[in-house]
């Protein structure tokens, strides 16, 4: 394993996704092993795997994006954050687009025998990106919500962060996670992947189409 100590704290080109991405995968949410809560504290949202046959090249590992839930399910009701829905304040859905880190692979930690996909759904943030005490506070805990198994989950992944690693002991890899996430809000804070968040008017024909697809439920 490489230094896990002195990690870039950005992830991608700052110009916006490159191709593959964005990747978009959806499904219900299931159940995985309960490891996610129980043992490292920190909720990972399983989908079926299914959809990453559309990108047999896709590798294993850690990557940063936007996820929504179908309202009729689930719907965000803090106001912990300034504009309270994480769209941008006045926009015309009102479903919450939250800004996620997520792993696909085999947990070599855990040494799975089936891929997963599991997306830990983070704080949405204000549209001029986390402030840096706002960063450091949620670093400390992480973000919990009420469940939400069999709710359908429109993911776009925009970035890849990092390979998936075995790890000397479970707060090692709590750690790496912890940073995981730094990653994720501060690569999704640049304007070309914060308009995936907020959708302001000037977005491009491809990030509404985009985004459109997230909140199609
Ligand atoms: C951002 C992120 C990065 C992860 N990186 C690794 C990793 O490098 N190695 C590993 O074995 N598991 C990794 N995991 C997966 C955790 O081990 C997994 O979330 C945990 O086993 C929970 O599984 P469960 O949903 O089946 O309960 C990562 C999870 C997340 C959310
Ligand atoms: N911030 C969050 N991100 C993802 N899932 C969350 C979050 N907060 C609560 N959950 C809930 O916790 C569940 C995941 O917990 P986890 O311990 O990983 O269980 P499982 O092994 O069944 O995936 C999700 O399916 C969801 O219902
Ligand atoms: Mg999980």
């Amino acid at each position: 394993m490489p230094d896990r100590q002195n990690r870039p704290l950005v992830a991608g080109p700052d110009g916006g996704p490159s191709s593959p991405f964005p990747i978009k995968l959806s499904g219900p949410v299931i159940k995985g092993f309960g490891r996610g809560s129980r043992e490292l504290g920190i909720p990972t949202a399983n989908i079926p795997a299914d959809g990453l046959k559309e990108y047999p090249d896709l590798e294993s590992g850690v990557y940063y994006g936007v996820v929504a839930l179908d309202p009729g399910r689930f719907m965000y009701t803090s106001g912990e954050t300034a504009n309270g829905d994480g769209n941008g304040g006045g926009k015309k859905s009102t479903t919450t687009v939250f800004p996620a880190v997520l792993s696909i692979g085999f947990n070599p930690y855990y040494k799975n025998t089936v891929r997963s996909v599991e997306i830990h759904i983070m704080a949405p943030f204000a549209p001029n990106g986390p402030a840096e005490a706002e960063s450091q506070a949620q670093e400390k805990h992480f973000h919990k919500l009420p469940d939400f198994y069999g709710t359908n989950l429109n993911l776009l992944i925009l970035g890849y962060i990092r390979p998936e690693y075995d790890y000397v002991s479970l707060e090692a890899l709590v750690e790496d996670i912890r940073v995981d996430c730094e990653v994720a809000r501060r690569s999704l804070a640049r304007d070309a992947y914060a308009c995936y968040l907020f959708g302001d008017d000037s977005s491009s024909s491809s990030v509404k189409s985009e985004r459109e697809w997230l909140l199609d439920f």
